[in-house]
């Protein structure tokens, strides 16, 4: 069954134009010029509970105002939203409690206070039971190792222990659904590493469908096994990583061979077309039934560089640019 569904969303921003000099600021006064420019096109989307969903589009694509949508911060212009079996509402208290936002570029944590201070403002406002409180919050501070950090001030922290708090106090309060718009912005390849793995693993234990937006191949890779790809207002992909690069239609796999010597360890092939420079023979075109036959011996190092997901992004986003 559908956890998150869109059907049909559609979304305008209405934009007020302001022209320059005295003259026409003084006709605006009178009467103000809205232009609306079309975000999101008929948009139609489904995701499952647990599921762990990867956003991707380039900029001003329109990721934002989908989360926005989702949250509740915007009501569609047309088409109907659906989480959790309710319509996103900023004022319903229920339907925020299932839900969980960490952006990479705001904070939700006061600066001048250790986090330890904000998370217990957060179990005021989202009326946690001390006992859940406790349980997550320790569980979660040493899944991080983060137990000593969390009653310094924030501003002291370094960005990826303040990223990794961020994320605990969108959790605190038991969320069905945590959303991530580019979390690891900034963040070095250590701390990448853990919060892919905090995120794994609360979706393994906790059933917490994750919803992430970013740029970083890195994260969607780690952690999504469902893409979205969305262009010009539209999802114009729906389906598996490995999917999405197969679609793509890359090159093959380029496969390179070195050997300790000028000659090639290539002794038999079919249906292969192969070069060979120096110490080094490249496979340049093969079939799906193609075989070649090495002299172990000779090999030194053997090579299969397959087309990534930053390949076939690329390409697609390339495309339409051009
Ligand atoms: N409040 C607003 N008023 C008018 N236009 C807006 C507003 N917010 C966003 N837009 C426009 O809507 C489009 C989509 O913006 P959005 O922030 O959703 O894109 P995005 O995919 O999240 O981009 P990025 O990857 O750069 O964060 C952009 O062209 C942006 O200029």
């Amino acid at each position: 069954m559908s956890y998150i569904t869109m059907k049909g969303v559609s979304y305008s921003y209405q934009t007020y134009q302001k022209k320059s000099g005295l003259k026409a600021n003084l006709a605006d006064l009178i009467k103000r010029h809205y232009q609306s420019k079309q975000v999101l096109d008929n948009i139609s989307l489904s995701i499952k509970q647990g599921e762990k969903v990867g956003l991707l589009g380039p900029n001003g694509s329109g990721k934002s105002t989908i989360i926005k949508l989702l949250t509740g911060i915007l009501q569609t212009t047309s088409g109907t939203i659906s989480v959790a079996n309710n319509t996103p509402d900023t004022n319903n208290a229920d339907f925020l409690a299932k839900i969980g936002v960490v952006m990479g570029q705001k904070s939700q944590l006061n600066w001048d206070l250790p986090a330890a201070d904000t998370f217990k403002i957060l179990k005021s406002i989202y009326k946690i039971k001390e006992a859940d409180y406790q349980k997550r919050l320790s569980k979660y501070l040493s899944m991080f190792q983060l137990e000593e950090v969390v009653y310094v001030p924030v501003r002291k922290l370094s960005l990826g222990e303040r990223t990794k708090l961020e994320v605990i106090a969108a959790l605190l309060h038991g969320p069905e659904l945590l959303i991530l718009d580019e979390p690891t912005i900034g963040m070095d390849i250590v701390s990448q590493h853990a919060l892919h793995s905090f995120i794994n693993e609360i979706n393994r234990l906790e059933n917490v469908t994750i919803l992430l937006v970013s740029h970083q191949m890195a994260d969607i890779e780690a952690i999504t096994s469902h893409l979205l790809v969305l262009l010009d207002g539209h999802i114009t992909f729906d389906g598996s990583v490995h999917q999405f690069i197969k679609k793509a239609q890359l090159p093959k796999p380029q496969i390179t061979i070195t050997h300790h010597t000028d000659q090639s360890p290539i002794i038999a092939q079919e249906h292969t077309q192969f070069k060979t420079d120096s110490m080094q023979t490249t496979i340049t075109d093969y079939e799906d039934e193609s075989t070649i036959t090495l002299k172990l011996k000779d090999i030194q190092n053997f090579q299969i560089d397959n087309p990534s997901l930053e390949d076939s992004l690329y390409e697609l986003f390339k495309k339409r640019k051009e």
